[in-house]
């Protein structure tokens, strides 16, 4: 497993950089496996690099009905609320990729689960019908506390074992309700590609890079089987040092 650090000129480098990257990753999958699994994000950079996707010049390689989307945490809001992160990444494209509706799997909201443990479970089920979460390509944000997915600090939910997706209350970012990967389930991807821009994150990815503990920056013990990638701009890389 190796870990790489890379760091673009400019935000909007970063995600179209990324983009094509994950375009190459879905061919490669697909060519070995027949199908493609994509766990997406939501914040500041999941809808910039569904954007981006978008505009690809060689997006149409990928046969995007054979993609199965999924998101490592959403917000338990009702479907279609502009702060899921879900429509977030519609609203930036999602939708004009190709994507066949049947393989992209939503974290059931209030509106269709009884509670966040509920949607967790409901999330779980599906994704150990396809596979259990080990899917070709995780990508992350990281917040500037560190947290990842909705794994927040020093937050009990965020040292959750023997689960794929938990309920998380109490979140201390808002919403208060969210549904996450766990960290075991996070770590089971063959890639993991942290995607982090803007000097506010700059000391997270410090912290991230250089393996702080577990409880200071949940973004530090998340790794691929076979590769973890921290797509940063130069804002985000500012105190990595030379
Ligand atoms: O709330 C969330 O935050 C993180 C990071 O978001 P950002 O806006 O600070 O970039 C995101 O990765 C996660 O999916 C989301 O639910």
């Amino acid at each position: 497993m190796t870990t790489t650090v890379v760091v673009h000129p400019t935000r909007q480098g970063l995600a179209d950089t990324a983009a094509a990257r994950l375009v190459v990753a879905l061919v490669d999958a697909q060519s070995a496996r027949g199908e493609a699994h994509v766990s997406m994000t939501g914040g500041s950079m999941g809808s910039q690099l569904v954007s981006s996707l978008t505009r690809v010049p060689a997006r149409d390689a990928v046969d995007w009905s054979r993609v199965h989307v999924w998101w490592g945490d959403e917000r338990y809001l009702p479907a279609g609320d502009p702060d899921r992160n879900d429509t977030q990444n519609d609203e930036a494209g999602l939708s004009a990729l190709g994507l066949d509706p049947a393989t992209v799997h939503r974290v059931p909201g209030p509106d269709a689960s009884a509670s966040a443990e509920a949607s967790a479970r409901a999330y779980e089920a599906t994704l150990r019908a396809h596979g259990g979460g080990a899917f070709d390509v995780m990508v992350l944000g990281v917040g500037p506390d560190g947290h990842v997915a909705s794994l927040f600090p020093h937050h009990p939910a965020a040292a959750s074992r023997d689960a794929i997706a938990i309920a998380v209350h109490d979140s201390p970012k808002p919403p208060p309700t969210r549904v996450s990967l766990t960290r075991e389930c996070l770590e089971r991807s063959r890639e993991v590609w942290f995607l982090v821009s803007g000097a506010d994150k700059a000391d997270a990815v410090r912290r991230g890079v250089r393996g702080a503990p577990f409880e200071t920056t949940p973004a530090a013990h998340v790794h691929g089987q076979e590769r973890t990638l921290w797509l940063l701009d130069v804002d985000a890389a500012g105190d990595l040092g030379g």
